[in-house]
């Protein structure tokens, strides 16, 4: 069956709709960075850029490094332009876009995310390099998607629903793992590992309060009691659980990792927060 004009929909290049990418111009490999700015900050190690696209928040460059092609690109902020990106992404190594029909041959992507994020308790402090062992979304994408559950996600999106439950908290937060294949690639790096929560915002939806009231000031101190499987609800950030759920519906590999520049505990912000990105970018080439 072929995928109708308005579903799948293409540029009159033959590109896909949000991205204007061509299969041909994604690698196996891809590094997904909220920052459009934090892209060229990656690509400056490749030895060799091939592809440079721009679009909207969707800055992609393409090359090899070592030897080995990898994409890197920005999603901008937030589940809602994920939702976009791992779609999209799958359609190009997934869908056969002339016929518009689905390829019978998968392909599983290895979608890594070097992000920047919040810790939740102050023995992690800014500073910190931390792997996303398992996700919580607190922001309602994956509840529109069929995807396999484990066990162990079921209980561990049980656990937060009991958390939430004095609160009036109007989305069901959703528990998803990291490919293991990536942690365990990426673990020589000895980054800290947690549980990370995916907010649909920055301030109140991440207990911030400036001058907008926040309606559940107890948030923070409820997931702080939050530990499964011998992991801890480790910090907050805006995307890793959308990442996390899709690249499981559709058969990708994926892990965040995250350079902590907020003590939301300690009420910190780091000082050098480029540098410290920088460092987390440097060590992740490594075991890339
Ligand atoms: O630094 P990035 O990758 O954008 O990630 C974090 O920073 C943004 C908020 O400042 C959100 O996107 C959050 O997830
Ligand atoms: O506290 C923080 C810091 C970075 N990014 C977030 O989403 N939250």
């Amino acid at each position: 069956m072929s995928l109708a004009a308005s579903e799948l929909i293409l540029n009159p290049d033959g590109s896909i709709y949000h991205l204007n990418m061509q299969p041909e111009q994604l690698a196996d490999t891809v590094i997904l960075v909220g920052d459009p700015e934090r892209v060229s900050k990656i690509s400056c190690y490749f030895d060799r850029i091939d592809t440079e696209i721009r679009k909207r928040e969707f800055v992609i460059h393409t090359g090899e490094m070592g030897g080995k092609r990898i994409t890197v690109m920005s999603t901008g902020m937030g589940t809602d332009n994920i939702d976009i990106v791992i779609n999209e992404l799958d359609a190009l190594v997934n869908i056969d876009l002339k016929t518009r029909t689905l390829k019978k041959e998968l392909r599983s992507l290895k979608l890594l995310r070097i992000g920047t994020s919040g810790s939740l308790r102050e023995d992690i402090p800014v500073g910190s390099l931390l792997m996303s062992r398992y996700s919580i979304g607190l922001e309602g994408l994956l509840g529109f998607y069929e995807r396999p559950m484990s066990e162990k996600e079921n209980v561990l999106a049980q656990k937060a629903q009991a958390l939430l439950a004095g609160l009036d908290f109007g989305i069901r937060p959703e528990a998803v793992s990291c490919g293991t294949a990536l942690l365990e690639q990426f673990r020589p790096a000895g980054f800290l590992e947690g549980i990370t929560l995916t907010a649909t915002g920055f301030y109140a939806p991440q207990n911030r309060e400036l001058r907008a009231k926040n309606r559940m000031p107890a948030l923070l101190s409820k997931f702080r009691a939050l530990e499964f499987d011998g992991y801890k609800a480790s910090n907050l950030e805006m995307e890793t659980a959308g990442i996390y759920g899709l690249a499981t519906a559709l058969g990708h590999q994926a892990l965040s990792l995250n350079a902590i520049l907020a003590n939301r505990e300690a009420g910190i912000f780091h000082d050098q927060p480029k540098q410290l990105v920088k460092e987390l970018i440097e060590k992740s080439l490594e075991l890339i």
